[in-house]
């Protein structure tokens, strides 16, 4: 698909992203012309081989680490640093929420880095507590809840900036099967409800194409976009009723076999990194 043909301009251009690591065994190439754009409030989900680059494509983009060649546009603008306006959920809870500290707290540490006054700090975790189903909870502490609440907890991390665009990896890799299922539809539900763009990283097939508006698939050894796919399904998902359309067996299928083909090159590639 032409991502380029657009009503405007794309709140993400990701313009021939290359990535090397330079280590003991030499330079190991990770992304080589990585290249899509997302539109305002779509919902993109990233998919490859394991150890392909998505951790490192989504760095790139959020401005943590500098890409060897190549740009992110957010917004326009090129990002040389994290921008406030974009968030970023990793999938380690636990080591990103301070045990010592509330979830209010945590919540409302990036606000008070941001300088915001203590009266819109105190709305902003408000609303962000609230949009992830936890009103109420702030005054519990990471270890007194479980996994997945403290996902919501990072996620309303995230939120709080009010983020233009929400870029999450593999965010729930780490909680188990049923709380993923709520999570999902929370954050599908959330991202339409708030109107968010949406970049999201994940190992699962059924998860990519159940939330994605399109789905961009990554080759491996070095990655690049394989095929980006739109995912032709009803807007509105159902865990169940999208899951037994035709459609969607058809669209998981076409996603396993291009990660399958992709295999084979990222397993020689982690070999001559390590060699
Ligand atoms: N800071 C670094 N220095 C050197 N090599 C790195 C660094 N970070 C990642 N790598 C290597 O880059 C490759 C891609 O890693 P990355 O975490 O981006 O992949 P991934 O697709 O997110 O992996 P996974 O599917 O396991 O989550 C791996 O071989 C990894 O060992």
């Amino acid at each position: 698909m032409d991502t380029q043909q657009t009503d405007g301009t794309p709140i993400l251009d990701v313009q021939e992203l290359g990535k090397s690591y330079d280590g003991a065994a030499g330079v190991a190439r990770i992304l080589d012309g990585v290249t899509f754009a997302v539109r305002p409030g779509e919902f993109v989900c990233v998919v490859g081989p394991s150890g392909s680059g998505k951790t490192t494509l989504l760095k790139c983009i959020a401005g943590l680490i500098a890409p060897t060649r190549g740009r992110t546009l957010f917004e326009g603008e090129e990002v040389t640093e994290p921008p406030a306006k974009l968030s970023v959920v990793f999938q380690d809870y636990s080591r990103s929420l301070l045990p010592w500290k509330t979830i209010e707290k945590n919540v409302e540490l990036p606000l008070r880095k941001q300088r915001f006054p203590a009266a819109e700090r105190a709305e902003r975790i408000r609303s962000a507590l609230a949009n992830v189903g936890l009103d109420g909870k702030g005054h519990l502490y990471p270890w007194e809840m479980s996994g997945g609440m403290q996902q919501r907890a990072a996620i309303a991390r995230g939120l709080a900036y009010e983020p233009d665009v929400l870029i999450m990896d593999e965010p729930f890799a780490a909680v188990d099967a049923q709380t993923r299922i709520e999570l999902e539809d929370l954050v599908l539900e959330m991202s339409r409800r708030l109107g968010m763009t949406v970049l999201f990283v994940t190992h699962d097939i059924d998860e990519a194409v159940y939330m994605g508006d399109r789905v961009v698939v990554l080759s491996g050894a070095p990655a690049k976009v394989e095929r980006d796919i739109d995912v032709d399904l009803p807007g509105e998902r159902d865990q169940v009723s999208t899951k037994q359309l035709p459609r969607f067996g058809q669209l998981r299928a076409e996603v396993f076999d291009l990660i399958q083909r992709a295999k084979r090159p990222v397993t020689q590639n982690v070999g001559a990194v390590r060699a």
